[in-house]
């Protein structure tokens, strides 16, 4: 099957809580809450994607060296096998805004069940519990 890797970031803020970014209609798996992040690019680091998406999707500036590395996600779709290890960032420059079209939520780590996610990331949650 088909590898294709993607590198999604927790963003965590001063009071512990979580950005998460509602998938918008029209695309798969429209509705349901993901961690900020996408595929990577030719050539790219998991790290520098990151870094680019953080700026194409929240506007935000962040670095690097401000992404520590927290776990992955390793799940087989229908048509391809998702590869995606997961950051976390405490550091970054401006405030995140929907630039496309996303709905975006703090959440707080006891309330993330709360919150329908791709069958991807569910085993993340309760190492984000963990972590806040
Ligand atoms: N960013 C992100 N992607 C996730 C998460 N969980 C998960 O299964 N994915 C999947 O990883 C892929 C990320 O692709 P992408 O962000 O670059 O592009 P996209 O949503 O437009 O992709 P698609 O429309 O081709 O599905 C999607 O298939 C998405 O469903 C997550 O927490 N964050």
């Amino acid at each position: 099957m088909k590898l294709v890797l993607v590198s999604a970031i927790a963003l965590i803020d001063v009071e512990g809580r979580v950005l998460l970014a509602q998938r918008p209609e029209g695309k798969s798996m429209a509705g349901l809450w993901e961690f900020p992040g996408g595929k990577l690019e030719a050539g790219e680091t998991p790290e520098a994607a990151l870094v680019r998406e953080l700026h194409e999707e929240l506007g935000i500036e962040t670095w690097d060296s401000c992404l520590a590395p927290l776990t992955f996600a390793s799940h087989s779709y229908d048509d391809f096998h998702l590869m995606m290890p997961l950051f976390a960032c405490r550091k970054w420059n401006g405030v995140p805004v929907p630039r496309e079209g996303q709905v975006l939520k703090w959440v707080k780590a006891r309330d993330l069940r709360d919150y329908p996610m791709p069958p991807a990331d569910i085993p993340l949650i309760p190492i984000l519990r963990d972590l806040l």
